[in-house]
C-alpha cells in the first residue's frame, strides 16, 4: 500500500552486490510510477528512468529542456513506487561540474540507485542521432569527479556516459571509458554501439559493470538480453520501449474509436480492472478504511 518499503539505501546496496555478484541486471524504462510497478511485478531486477521519455511525456524533444526539477520530482515519482532500485537519466548533469554536484545530491535525496552523466555537449540531444557533438577529455572527467566527490551515499551508483563512438570511433570509445573509470566512473554506458562485438571490447577494457541501450530504431542492433549478458554488459535499458508499445496501442485505439464509434474490439488488449486493482493493492486500501470504520473505544468500568 501507498510507497515501496525498501529505504532507498538498501535499494542501492543490493544493486552494488547484485552487480559485484556479476549478475545481468535488466532495466525497461518505467514511464510512468504505475508502468514501474508492472516492470517489478513481472520480475526484472530494476527500472530506469528515461530522458528521452520523461520529455516526451512533456511533449517536448530530448534536447535538453527539462530541468533538475523536472527529472528528480518525476525519478522521486517513480523510484518510490518499486521495490526495485531505479536508475535516472541525467542527461549532461544540467551544467557545470558544481551543477552536477548538485544534480547527484538532489538524485540521492530522490531515492534513486544511480544516475548516468554524458559527455556530450550541451544542449544535447538522442545519443543515436546523427550531428551530436562531445565534449573534451578534461570536461568529461570533471563532470564525473564532481558526482562522484558530491554522493553522500558511497553506493549511489556513478554511471559514465560516453557519446564518443558515432563521432571519433570505437578506439576513442574505449580510451574515453577509460579514462572515466579512472575518474571515478562506477559503470560505462557507451552510446550507439553498432554491434555486440564493440560491446564486448568496451566490457573488456574496463574492470567496471557496462550498460547496453537497447532503444530501437537507433543504432544499435538489438540483442537479447542473453547475447549480452556473454557479450560481458552487465546493465541491458530498454529506455523507451513500453512507452513506444503504449503510445502505438492508444493510437490504434483512437483509429478504432474513430471507425466503430466503440472500443469492443479492443477490450482484449486492455488491462483490466481486476489486474490494474491488483497492481495498485487497492485490497489493502479497503482494509485500511475497514480498520479506521471499526475502531472502538473501549472505556473501563472505573
Ligand atoms: C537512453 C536515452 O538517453 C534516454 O533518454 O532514454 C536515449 C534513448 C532514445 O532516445 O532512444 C538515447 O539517447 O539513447
Ligand atoms: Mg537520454
Amino acid at each position: 500500500m501507498l510507497y515501496a518499503q525498501t529505504p532507498a539505501a538498501e535499494k542501492r546496496r543490493i544493486l552494488r552486490e547484485r552487480l559485484a555478484a556479476g549478475e545481468m541486471l535488466r532495466f525497461p524504462g518505467a514511464f510512468n510510477p504505475l508502468s514501474a510497478r508492472l516492470i517489478e511485478e513481472k520480475g526484472f531486477e530494476g527500472v530506469y528512468i528515461s530522458g528521452a521519455v520523461l520529455s516526451a511525456d512533456l511533449g517536448l524533444p530530448d534536447i535538453g529542456l527539462t530541468t533538475l526539477t523536472e527529472v528528480a520530482g518525476r525519478g522521486q515519482q517513480i523510484a518510490r513506487t518499486t521495490e526495485l532500485p531505479a536508475i535516472i537519466d541525467a542527461d549532461t548533469g544540467f551544467g557545470e561540474p558544481m551543477n552536477v554536484a548538485r544534480t547527484i545530491q538532489t538524485l540521492e535525496d530522490a531515492g534513486l540507485a544511480g544516475a548516468h552523466i554524458e559527455d556530450q555537449v550541451n544542449p544535447k540531444r538522442c545519443g543515436h542521432l546523427d550531428g551530436k557533438q562531445v565534449v573534451d577529455e578534461s570536461t568529461a572527467l570533471k563532470r564525473i569527479r564532481a558526482a562522484v566527490d558530491a554522493r553522500r551515499d558511497p553506493n549511489f551508483l556513478i554511471m559514465a556516459r560516453t557519446d564518443i563512438r558515432a563521432v571519433e570511433g570505437l578506439a576513442a570509445a574505449i580510451d574515453r571509458a577509460k579514462a572515466l573509470v579512472d575518474a571515478g566512473a562506477d559503470a560505462i554506458f557507451p552510446e550507439a554501439m553498432r554491434d555486440l562485438g564493440e560491446f564486448e571490447a568496451v566490457a573488456a577494457a574496463v574492470d567496471v559493470p557496462v550498460l547496453a541501450n537497447m532503444t530501437e530504431f537507433g543504432k544499435s542492433d538489438l540483442f537479447s538480453s542473453a547475447q549480452l549478458r556473454d557479450a560481458g554488459v552487465q546493465i541491458v535499458i530498454w529506455p523507451v520501449s513500453l512507452l513506444r508499445i503504449a503510445m502505438g496501442a492508444a493510437g490504434r485505439a483512437l483509429d478504432t474509436l474513430n471507425d466503430e464509434g466503440h472500443l469492443t474490439s479492443r477490450l482484449g488488449e486492455m488491462q483490466h480492472r481486476a489486474d490494474l486493482y491488483d497492481l495498485l493493492d487497492y485490497e489493502a486500501y479497503n482494509h485500511f478504511d475497514t480498520n479506521v470504520f471499526t475502531f472502538q473505544i473501549t472505556r473501563s468500568e472505573q
